[in-house]
């Protein structure tokens, strides 16, 4: 049988910056529901930036977003706080509430003037703690937690918003290698069993290529976008570090500091 593929977010000859100052161009990709995908490129390139522009924290400057064949821009607010969460790399001002306080602020979109929380609002709540492994710490003030279970509770409020796509600057920061995979799988497993599109920042490029389906190289220039073992075989990765400091090995996917 053929597979119906949903096209999720789109962006088109997108051109993304601050004002007048261009910080990157010619963005050009397409993901379906159910994908994890990786924006990847060297510091200051603009990834955060393009971040903000897909959560619509800040203007494209020019070209196109779609978010289910429909111009980001149309959205009202409402309607978009049911379609995309964002989980940010700044700290929660809310740091003072629990695990289960936290969590239940997803639940925003849903609930009434009186902020109640209804029996299904409850149930995405549960279902949010029990994918992030929160159950034990739901009634720990959110500034007692390490960075990784507080990663792990802002990604799960964002599960609990139950929106399609999940945008996320840098969810790994922080976090000791153990802790960057059990995130990522973490998300890969949301992306995959819940058909969500989730797309984040990240300096893991080791990780993405074992873990996403789809990765955007941020290169100031074409801005490549694939699936890893595409990118790989187009050298794209090769491009992305001046070659006398560090090489990258297409047999294994990693890279290698040049001697
Ligand atoms: N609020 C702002 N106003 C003007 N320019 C900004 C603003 N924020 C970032 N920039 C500039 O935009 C460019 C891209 O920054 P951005 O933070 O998006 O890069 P990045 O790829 O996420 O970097 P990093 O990997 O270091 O986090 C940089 O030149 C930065 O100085």
């Amino acid at each position: 049988m053929e597979k119906r593929i949903q096209k999720n977010l789109s962006a088109h000859n997108l051109a993304i910056g601050y004002g007048k100052n261009v910080v990157v161009e010619h963005i050009d990709f397409s993901l379906e529901l159910g994908t994890l995908c990786a924006i990847v490129g060297v510091n200051g390139i603009g990834k955060s930036t393009l971040l903000r522009t897909l959560g619509r924290f800040q203007p494209k400057l020019s070209g196109n977003i779609t978010l289910n064949n429909k111009e980001l821009d149309q959205y009202s607010p409402l309607d978009l706080s049911k379609k995309l969460s964002v989980v940010l790399t700044e700290q929660p001002a809310s740091k003072n509430l629990t695990v289960l306080e936290l969590i239940a602020l997803g639940r925003q979109p849903y609930t009434n003037w009186l902020g109640t929380l209804s029996p299904e609002d409850e149930k995405y709540i549960q279902i949010a703690l029990n994918a992030f492994l929160l159950n034990d710490l739901k009634h720990r003030k959110c500034h007692e937690l390490s960075d990784g279970q507080l990663q792990r509770v802002l990604i799960a409020r964002a599960m609990a918003q139950d929106t399609p796509l999940i945008l996320l600057d840098e969810p790994t920061t922080h976090l000791d290698l153990y802790h960057k995979v059990q995130i990522l799988k973490m998300l890969q497993q949301l992306a995959h069993d819940q058909q969500k599109t989730i797309v984040f920042t990240t300096h893991e490029i080791e990780l993405a290529i074992q873990l996403c389906d789809n990765i955007l190289i941020l290169d100031g220039k074409e801005n490549p976008f694939g699936d890893p073992c595409e990118l790989i075989e187009q050298k794209h990765f090769e491009k992305l570090f001046p070659s006398e400091m560090v090489q990258f090995d297409a047999k294994t996917g990693s890279f290698k500091v040049s001697k």
